[in-house]
């Protein structure tokens, strides 16, 4: 997968959150997107999955030739505000989920829980979930599909020292051939990433 943002630009009614964003994304990158509460990490994630139109600029998937109505096909997006179905048992929400996205070759259903270190909650519902294990669920739906674009946002939200390391793992053992797109401002969970944005580089008032 390889995403080119030329000259990107995004606004909400009059305030521009990021302006003049150029970058190259290239297969099996890491990159982190740095900025402080509210600066727009969101906003660009959002763009780069197609989920967002940009106010101006462009920006291009494998040279063109990937439209980004298609992306949904190719693309991997987890953030603490996805909701999961509440009524679903955990083994109900990962089978339904990966009944139309593509489990990563090697993997079943059946191995998931225990990969999740839910292994106990399997036949429990969502709805008696802790925000802890809400969260390594939603993780585990976006890192387990079988895509080659990963996007996470805030990925150890609601996670304990136990679970930032679990994530950690996770990226280690499953995200070596992904391009992985990370917004965070925290440093361990985007340790792994060689090449940063930072949102506020973009911000008008310093563009020249
Ligand atoms: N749909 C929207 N309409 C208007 N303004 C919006 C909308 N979505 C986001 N914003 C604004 O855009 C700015 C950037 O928000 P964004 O959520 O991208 O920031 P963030 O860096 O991800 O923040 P955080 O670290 O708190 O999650 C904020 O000022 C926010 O209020």
């Amino acid at each position: 997968m390889q995403i080119t943002l030329e000259k990107c630009g995004r606004r909400f009614n009059k305030e521009w959150i990021f302006r003049d964003l150029s970058f190259e994304f290239n297969a099996v990158d890491k990159i982190a997107v740095l900025g402080p509460n509210g600066s727009g990490k969101s906003t660009l994630l959002s763009v780069i999955s197609g989920n967002m139109s940009l106010s101006e600029g462009n920006i291009s998937y494998n040279n063109g030739r990937l439209k980004v109505e298609d992306l949904y096909q190719q693309v991997s997006f987890t953030a603490p505000y996805i909701d999961l179905i509440e009524e679903f048992t955990l083994l109900e929400c990962l089978s339904f989920h990966f009944s139309f996205k593509k489990l990563m070759p090697g993997l079943s259903i059946d191995d998931l829980p225990e990969l999740l270190g839910l292994e106990k909650a399997k036949n429990k519902a969502i709805k008696y979930f802790s925000s802890g294990m809400r969260q390594r669920t939603r993780l585990a739906l976006a890192c387990f599909e079988n895509t080659p674009l990963l996007l996470l946002d805030e990925p150890t939200a609601n996670l304990d020292l136990q679970g930032i390391e679990w994530y950690q793992k996770l990226i280690e053992d499953f995200g070596k051939n992904k391009l992985i797109v990370v917004a965070s401002n925290q440093e361990h969970e985007y340790y792994f990433c060689h090449n940063f944005i930072n949102i506020l580089d973009h911000k008008p008032s310093i563009v020249v």
